[in-house]
């Protein structure tokens, strides 16, 4: 039996520590049935990221004039950028009964909590600084400026850790893959027993 609104996933974590790359990992398996909720950013395109499928990408005026009408879930400036998340996607992903998987920041991710503290909180965790330094520096994408401030910004994220329903470590893309559909079955599995442990209660009165 399945419940009947789907669940929200947040995979949250520093820049850099593979939210990315773990989150295309686990949507290469189809049984999963999972939706993404595709960002919304003023952040110049990075080469090879396509419109519509990494980020919808707009000015910044377009995303002030987006807040003011309420259609973010979410949104947060990030190391000069504006990131949101557009709400009637997540709303009607959610009323259709499908589960929904957001891979936002931290700042963002805490006031999800607040609007949807049913959700499911994940917070990905670099194995150390250096290592989480390493994969941004290598991954190439950014000057030597913005990656000082994202590192400056993950001690910041990293102390918010305990806000979150489960920390996953990501040593290894495939292992940190499974633990995050592990924990996804298991929260599926307990919702699915006290809907039916309620059912029961109302067939016997
Ligand atoms: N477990 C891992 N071991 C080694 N390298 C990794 C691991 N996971 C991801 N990486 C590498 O680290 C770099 C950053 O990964 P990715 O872009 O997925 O991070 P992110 O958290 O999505 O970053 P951002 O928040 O800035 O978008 C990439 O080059 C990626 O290949
Ligand atoms: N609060 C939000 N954060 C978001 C959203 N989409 C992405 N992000 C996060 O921003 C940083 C920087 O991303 P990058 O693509 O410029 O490296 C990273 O932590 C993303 O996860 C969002 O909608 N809201």
């Amino acid at each position: 039996m399945r419940h009947e609104r789907g669940l929200l996933i947040v995979l949250s974590g520093p820049s850099g520590v593979g939210k990315g790359t773990v989150r295309k990992a686990i949507f290469e398996n189809k049984d999963l049935d999972l939706q993404y909720s595709i960002s919304m950013t003023t952040r110049q395109p990075r080469e090879g990221e396509v419109h519509g499928v990494d980020y919808f990408f707009t000015t910044k005026e377009d995303f002030q004039q987006r807040i003011g009408e309420n259609k973010f879930l979410e949104w947060a400036e990030f190391v000069g950028n504006f990131y949101g998340t557009p709400i009637e996607y997540v709303e009607k992903t959610l009323s259709e009964g499908k589960d929904i998987f957001l891979e936002i920041e931290v700042q963002g991710a805490l006031q999800v909590k607040k609007a949807f503290p049913e959700g499911i909180f994940i917070f990905l965790a670099p194995p150390s600084m250096s290592e989480l330094q390493n994969r941004i520096v290598t991954r190439g994408t950014e000057t030597e400026d913005i990656i000082l401030n994202r590192m400056n910004a993950a001690k910041e994220e990293i102390e918010m850790m305990d806000a979150y329903d489960y920390v996953v470590e990501n040593d290894q893309v495939e292992l940190a893959c499974e633990r995050i559909k592990a924990i996804m079955i298991s929260e599926h599995l307990k919702r699915e027993r006290v809907a039916n442990y309620y059912k029961r209660m109302m067939e016997a009165e």
